[in-house]
């Protein structure tokens, strides 16, 4: 008798049969890892597929809502769209008058080089007194741009202070005899909301507070919430002409007055676009301001954007003409332009906007024409509003340094005069202080 666990000698064919079972169960579970593997891939693949083939507008994971231009613009048209804008702007009822004096160019061809004649608007600003932005080693993380206005609302703060706590406590306090009213109305003047739209909105409150019989402070401050949304239109079409269309990139323009932050919005817009997965292009055609090129192309090493540049004086035109060039040949989703600051008031400057337009129209659309704003000049941001109006169709409104001043109303008035939608608004010199404009977060950062 053998003794229990007393080893069964294995002949030789059962262990070349053991090892053959062994390799086969092997292979077996390789080929199911591969083709798991495979499965996956594919169906990323085809999900990327169906986000990139979205053919109209839908909200950016980036929390601002990107669109392409309507299909039917093609290069010709706006072409004769842009004639058709000047021959309407000349024929306006009330053209501004611009002094003879203030003309800069002097041979009928604006250009940034005629400035060595006649002094330009403003001081040159030197490579000392410009602070470019930090060189990145590496492409930057960026941070997400939903909720950014939530996020950011402490930098209202200002605003708040002047504006929705001195009116929630003149509101919240019960009835209110006339002289009440008068600092309401007076509340609205000085935060900048202009004369016509304070007084709609005064009579406003006084019939809803009597119609809706309000008595507490938490009714008070929901019927202000909702007449200043209503005041801000918030049905506007905010969505940024950003994606390309007809094989083509879209093509936003940068404009403005000097110092205003436009070549840095130009860089936190390509931060926002490049965080949505989207290619970018810059094209420095700042070729004024000592350094704007630098400047802007250090925006762009930081989120890997490429930056087009011509030599400093050179014809700003001929940069954005290159630009777009650039940004077909290379097949980029979006080309932003940064133009160089004019002040409204120089013909010859607001000329030359209108020439980068029409030259860079001859290849493709400009989907967008941002004006920005500084907000920090109150009732003059108007003024200057309405005369870029009249030169190039501005299409969106960027209303920066809001962080600085208490006179966040800026923004109600200036898309009522224009009818133009602030689209982005900018809240600190931080990277990623720029956040897309939404009315009701508006409101309730205002109203705390
Ligand atoms: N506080 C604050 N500062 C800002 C904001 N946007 C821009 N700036 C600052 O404004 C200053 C001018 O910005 P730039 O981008 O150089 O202005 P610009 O319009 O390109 O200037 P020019 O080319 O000379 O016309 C810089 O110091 C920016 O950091 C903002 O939203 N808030």
């Amino acid at each position: 008798m053998r003794a229990c666990g007393t080893m069964v000698p294995v002949s030789t064919s059962s262990l070349v049969l053991i090892l053959v079972v062994v390799v086969v169960v092997l292979i077996a579970a390789l080929v199911t890892g591969v083709v798991l593997t495979r499965r996956r891939r594919i169906s990323l693949t085809q999900k990327q597929r169906e986000q990139g083939a979205r053919p109209t507008g839908y909200q950016a994971s980036s929390g601002i809502s990107l669109t392409p231009a309507a299909p039917e613009a093609t290069v010709t048209e706006a072409v004769t769209d842009a004639a058709v804008t000047e021959e309407v702007v000349t024929s306006a009822p009330a053209p501004v008058e611009h002094p003879v004096a203030d003309r800069t160019e002097v041979d009928g061809q604006p250009g940034v080089g005629d400035d060595a004649s006649v002094p330009r608007d403003s001081v040159k600003r030197g490579f000392v007194e410009v602070d470019l932005p930090v060189e990145a080693s590496e492409v930057e993380e960026i941070e997400p741009t939903e909720g950014r206005l939530e996020r950011l609302r402490g930098k209202l703060s200002k605003s708040r202070n002047a504006f929705g706590t001195s009116l929630l406590g003149l509101l919240g306090a019960g009835d209110l005899d006339e002289d009440s009213w008068q600092d309401v109305e007076d509340t609205l003047l000085i935060a900048d909301l202009g004369a016509t739209l304070t007084m709609e909105i005064v009579e406003t409150l006084r019939s809803r507070i009597v119609a809706a019989g309000v008595r507490t402070e938490a009714e008070a401050h929901a019927l202000l919430r909702s007449v200043l949304v209503d005041a801000l239109a918030p049905k506007m079409d905010r969505s940024l002409k950003a994606l390309p269309h007809a094989g083509k990139p879209a093509v936003l323009l940068v404009v403005g007055v000097n110092g205003v932050g436009k070549t840095t919005t130009t860089g936190k817009l390509a931060r926002v676009l490049v965080a949505d997965g989207r290619t970018v292009l810059l094209g420095a055609a700042d070729t004024f301001r000592a350094a704007a090129a630098d400047q802007l192309e250090t925006w762009g090493k930081r989120v890997g954007a490429e930056t087009v540049r011509g030599p400093e004086g050179g014809d700003p035109a001929s940069v954005a003409f290159e630009a777009v060039k650039r940004g077909m040949d290379a097949g980029v989703d979006t080309v932003l332009i940064d133009t160089a600051g004019r002040l409204h008031t120089k013909v010859g400057l607001m000329d030359e906007l209108g020439k980068v337009k029409r030259v860079v129209e001859k290849q493709a659309v400009v989907d967008e024409v941002l004006l920005v704003l500084d907000a920090t000049t109150g009732q003059n941001g108007l003024t200057q509003a309405r005369v870029f109006a009249e030169q190039v169709a501005i299409t969106g409104i960027v209303l920066t340094k809001l962080d600085g001043t208490a006179k966040g109303g800026i923004v109600f008035q200036v898309q009522r005069e224009l009818g133009v939608p602030v689209k982005l608004v900018g809240l600190g010199e931080g990277a990623d202080h720029l956040a897309p404009f939404e009315p009701g977060a508006f409101v309730d950062a205002l109203l705390g």
